[in-house]
C-alpha cells in the first residue's frame, strides 16, 4: 500500500507513503480474509464461469495461483463489451488486484478490476487452486476520495458505480456488498 501511496502522490502533511498504514493497524478490526480455493476437475461447459464476473470489497487482493490458469480480467472495463484477457500463471509471482476501496479512494482513477474464473477445457483433468488475500482497512475507515494532486474529490462519473458507499466506512461497505451477494432473509431460522 506503502507503493501506492507514492504512485498517487499523497502530500506528505497527510502521511505520504505511509498514508495507508493508519488505516492498516492489525489490532484493529477489518475484514481482510485469507481463502482457499479448490476448483475440482470439470467436464461443463466451457462458457459457464467457474467464479462469475465481480470485483473484490477491499483496498488490494494477492493472489497466488497453482499450475492451472482460467483467471481472466475485463479491459478497458469504462467500455462496454470490453474485451476479457487471460491472467497467465506466472510460477513463484503474486498477482495484485485492484479492489473497491481504491476506486473509491481515488475517485474512479483507479478502476477495481472486474475479474472471473473461466474453465479450461484442456485442463479438464484436473483441479485448479488458488489463494486469495482480501486485504481491507480498518472497519472505521471511510470510503470517500482522499488527497492527491491527481484527481479531484468532485463526483466522476468513473466513481460512480459505488455512490450509494459514498459515506460508508470499510466496515459498513464489506456488510453491504456481503447483504447483496448473500440474500441471508432465505437462510431459515433454526
Ligand atoms: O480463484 C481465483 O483465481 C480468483 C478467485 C476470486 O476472484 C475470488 O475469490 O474473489
Ligand atoms: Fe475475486
Amino acid at each position: 500500500m506503502q507503493c501506492f501511496a507514492m504512485g498517487l502522490q499523497i502530500p506528505e502533511s497527510f502521511g505520504g507513503r505511509y498514508f495507508f498504514d493508519k488505516s492498516l493497524d492489525w489490532e484493529e478490526h477489518a475484514g481482510t480474509t485469507l481463502r482457499f480455493l479448490h476448483y475440482p476437475p470439470q467436464n461443463g461447459d466451457p462458457d459457464t464461469p467457474l467464479a462469475g464476473s465481480h470485483t473484490d470489497y477491499g483496498s488490494i487482493t494477492l493472489l497466488m495461483q497453482k499450475d492451472i490458469p482460467g483467471l481472466e480480467v475485463q479491459a478497458f472495463r469504462a467500455q462496454k463489451n470490453a474485451p476479457w484477457v487471460a491472467a497467465p500463471v506466472i510460477p513463484g509471482t503474486i498477482l495484485v488486484n485492484i479492489a473497491d476501496h481504491l476506486q473509491m479512494w481515488t475517485n474512479g482513477l483507479l478502476r477495481s478490476t472486474k475479474h472471473r474464473v473461466m474453465y479450461n477445457p484442456e485442463q479438464q483433468n484436473r483441479s485448479r487452486y488458488s489463494i486469495a488475500c482480501f486485504i481491507h482497512s480498518n472497519d472505521t475507515t471511510k470510503l470517500d476520495p482522499i488527497e492527491s494532486p491527481l484527481f479531484t474529490k468532485e463526483m466522476r462519473t468513473e466513481g460512480v458505480e459505488f455512490e450509494e458507499a459514498r459515506n460508508m466506512t470499510a466496515g459498513e461497505y464489506l456488510d453491504w456488498r456481503l447483504s447483496q451477494t448473500y440474500d441471508y432473509s432465505k437462510v431459515p431460522e433454526e
